[in-house]
């Protein structure tokens, strides 16, 4: 791995080692180049933000960093190592869970299910081993009853836990989803645009619950956003892509004083 120094941030959070190490990143869909050889890294215990406009490739790069997609060139070194393509399965077996910018939970099935998805990795026993040994599919059931009550908890979501998904206003949905992606207990959590849709009073609870994750459970968070204010006050790193490009990468002050970023949130044309 790749030793760095401990980091204290302002609010006295600990910054560890790298966790991702994004090594010139070029991602092709055909003719367009939707990532153009760009490297940065993820540290253990912060919140890393991607920013860009329209178009800039965010969820394409967030798609690399869950193995989604493979790049065409460079490599997705994760805790020190190269990472080999991947299966969904084992994705989540290293800790990674997502959320969805299109949010994707079974809107007929009621919260405490959707929640209950996210611990399927977490489920070892199956109907021949249940019926062998009752007493440890017992337990893992517990565990994770246990492990969904406390994301239920934490998300302040108990009073809708047997509402269908498909019956919540937006906002809640959004944390729904959050509380599915929690429950794995992933190490490294991403959201793609966690805020998108939200009006200002959701933004400022889906704000202090990512904070509070972070917090509570030390779990490193990458996140991508349009909006270029909610992610200053929550990131401790921010990377900012243009067409396909990094055009920035530093603490919030350094990226919102990057004349590139200014001038391709400006809309200013390009070379
Ligand atoms: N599956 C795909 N097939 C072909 N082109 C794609 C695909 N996904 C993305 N692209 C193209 O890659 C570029 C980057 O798209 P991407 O969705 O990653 O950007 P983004 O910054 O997330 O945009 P937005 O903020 O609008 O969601 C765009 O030109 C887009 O049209």
């Amino acid at each position: 791995m790749n030793a760095q120094p401990q980091t204290v941030t302002a609010d006295g959070r600990t910054i560890g080692d790298v966790v991702m190490d994004m090594r010139n990143i070029t991602l092709r869909f055909g003719g367009v180049e939707a990532i153009k050889d760009i490297s940065f890294d993820i540290r253990e215990g912060e919140i890393r933000a991607i920013i860009g406009p329209n178009g800039a490739g965010k969820s394409s790069m967030l798609n690399v960093i869950s193995g989604f997609y493979v790049p065409q060139e460079g490599e997705v070194w994760f805790r020190g190592k190269p990472r080999p393509p991947m299966k969904p399965y084992e994705v989540a077996q290293q800790g990674i869970a997502r959320t969805f910018q299109n949010i994707a939970l079974f809107e007929g099935m009621s919260v405490l299910d959707n929640v209950m998805c996210g611990r399927l990795g977490h489920m070892k026993t199956n109907m021949l081993t249940q019926a062998l040994w009752w007493g440890k599919a017992a337990r893992e059931e517990e565990e994770n009853r246990e492990a969904v009550e406390r994301v239920i908890d934490f998300l302040e979501i108990q009073a809708i836990r047997k509402t269908p998904v498909g019956r919540l206003p937006y906002g809640l949905k959004k944390r729904v989803e959050l509380a599915r992606a929690l429950a794995a207990e992933p190490k490294l959590l991403l959201l793609d645009e966690p805020m998108a849709g939200m009006n200002v009073e959701e933004k400022e609870d889906m704000s202090r619950f990512i904070l509070d994750v972070n917090d509570e459970f030390g779990t490193t968070i990458a996140l991508i956003e349009h909006d270029m204010g909610v992610v200053m006050d929550l990131s401790d790193r921010v990377v900012v892509m243009d067409y396909g490009k990094k055009i920035g990468d530093g603490t919030p002050h350094e990226v919102r004083n990057n004349q590139a970023v200014i001038d391709a949130y400006l809309g200013v044309a390009h070379d």
